[in-house]
């Protein structure tokens, strides 16, 4: 289904697990900030509604989408959260590079997925247009960050 036939912020709060002990690690790429930060407030308001105390969240920001991946993983390794949730935006240029940074953000924090014990969350949105961006940061289609959220609450006692 496509994000337009869905609503990114959607969520039934009743039938989520209890994440009142859980502690989630945040990195936010800085490049398109104005739509990460969209991204960041949905996840993080979206955490304290769901349960999760503010001094259980950890944020770090890295310089773009391409070092979230190094971000993820200096954050599992040195914080050790139940789940981090990797915040991008990637945006189409003129040039080739945007399949390079999408294809190598998306394969590294797979491999994070693979690799460690800790879920990590793709909340990168990969988009042709600054509008395309605006509408799931925060817009018409709601916030991805609420659905990484989301994510990352269930992904966190996977299997517990
Ligand atoms: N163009 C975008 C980038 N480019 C920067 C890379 O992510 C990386 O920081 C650089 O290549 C140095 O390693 N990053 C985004 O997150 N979004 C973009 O639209
Ligand atoms: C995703 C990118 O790296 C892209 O925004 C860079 O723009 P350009 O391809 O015009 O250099």
């Amino acid at each position: 289904m496509a994000t337009a036939n869905k609503n990114l912020s959607h969520y039934d709060k009743d039938q989520l697990p209890d994440a009142t002990d859980m502690e989630i690690g945040i990195v936010v790429s800085e490049w398109n900030d104005a739509i990460t930060e969209g991204l960041y407030q949905g996840a993080l308001a979206t955490l304290l509604e769901c349960g999760v105390k503010e001094t259980r969240i950890t944020r770090w920001n890295v310089p773009g989408s391409f070092e979230l991946t190094f971000g993820c993983k200096k954050m599992i390794e040195e914080v050790g959260p139940d789940a981090v949730i990797a915040i991008g935006s990637v945006i189409r240029g003129e040039t080739k590079h945007f399949d390079f940074v999408c294809s190598a953000t998306a394969q590294g924090i797979k491999d994070l997925n693979v690799l460690t014990d800790t879920p990590v969350i793709f909340c990168v949105l990969t988009d042709d247009t600054l509008q395309q961006a605006k509408d799931r940061s925060g817009g018409k289609h709601g916030n991805k960050g609420t659905e990484a959220a989301i994510a990352a609450i269930k992904m966190a006692c996977l299997g517990t």
